[in-house]
């Protein structure tokens, strides 16, 4: 039985997280971290998440200890850090799942991955980290007058634009071109003229309502247009992979992992 602790146990995510980790049979919910001034302190955290009966109470993120074998974060780059110095100082493994990172933020995640082993993904679906392997077939095998442009869909609350997974996507295409994707990635066309390069990345978003996430990879020629689309409609898709990967990591030699390594399909 591995025992979890959940960072932001209260935010969209956090529950969800929660929920995943007391339904598992391989698992249990150790613990429900939030920030230390959060008024849920104390508070049992079943009627929160809206799940079957559980012992575990909110409890404050800086009681995380080494009791615990694995901590899950999807919070915001800030927390990340912060959660991630409280796990190197009880040695805990994380599975990160935060996205909107800086180049800084992932450098510093990096540097942890020296201490504990940690799985960072921008997407724990089995659906996305298959779609990572399906684009870098088609950006190879349609190497002649095509045009790449990513578009994602998301719920209004969401932060960070393009999100985590557009980018993941965006790269993998980049690599399997042998491209820079800081080069080739394109954000805004607002203030251009002319035509476009085909040496280029195209990202477009929407935000709406309660859409949990939705990536489309367009491959476009004259002549014929392939589209790999990939549709999550609920967040426990997410949370049951971020469950899985607690689970991979758990025993693992210190290093930075991703869900591609979990999965096994390198
Ligand atoms: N990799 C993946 O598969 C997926 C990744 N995500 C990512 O997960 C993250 C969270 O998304 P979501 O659950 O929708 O967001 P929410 O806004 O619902 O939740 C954010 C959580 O993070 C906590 N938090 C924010 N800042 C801090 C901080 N400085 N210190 C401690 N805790 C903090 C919040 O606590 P408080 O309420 O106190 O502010 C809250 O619990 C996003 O980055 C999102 O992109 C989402 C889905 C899938
Ligand atoms: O914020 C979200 O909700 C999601 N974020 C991740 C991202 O930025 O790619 C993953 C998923 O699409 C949902």
């Amino acid at each position: 039985m591995i025992k979890i602790a959940v960072f932001g146990a209260n935010g969209r995510m956090g529950k969800v997280l929660c929920e995943a980790s007391l339904s598992a049979q391989y698992a249990q919910l150790s613990t429900a971290l939030v920030r230390e001034s959060n008024v849920l302190i104390g508070q049992p955290v079943g009627p929160v998440i809206g799940c079957r009966d559980t012992e575990v109470a909110f409890a404050s993120e800086k009681s995380l200890n080494s009791d615990v074998d694995v901590a899950i974060d999807f919070t915001l780059p800030e927390g990340m850090k912060a959660h991630l110095a409280l796990a190197i100082k009880q040695r805990v493994p994380m599975v990160i799942g935060t996205t909107g990172l800086s180049d800084e933020e992932m450098s510093t995640l990096k540097d942890a991955a020296q201490y504990i082993p940690i799985v960072f993904s921008r997407n724990y679906s089995v659906g996305i980290n298959l779609l990572e392997n399906l684009v870098q077939v088609a950006a190879k095998t349609l190497s002649e007058d095509i045009d790449i442009e990513i578009f994602e869909a998301h719920h209004r609350h969401k932060i960070d634009a393009p999100s985590g997974t557009a980018l993941m996507i965006g790269e993998a295409i980049a690599k399997a071109k042998g491209w820079d994707h800081a080069e080739v990635a394109k954000f805004d066309r607002s203030q251009d003229g002319g035509e476009k390069s085909q040496q280029e990345i195209g990202y477009s978003v929407m935000r709406g309502g309660d859409i949990v996430g939705e990536h489309t990879a367009y491959f476009a020629a004259e002549g014929e247009r392939l589209e790999l689309t990939h549709k999550a409609s609920s967040r426990m898709t997410f949370a049951k992979g971020a469950v899985r990967a607690a689970a991979w990591v758990k025993d693992k030699p210190n290093g930075l992992y991703t869900m591609q390594d979990v999965l096994d399909l390198h």
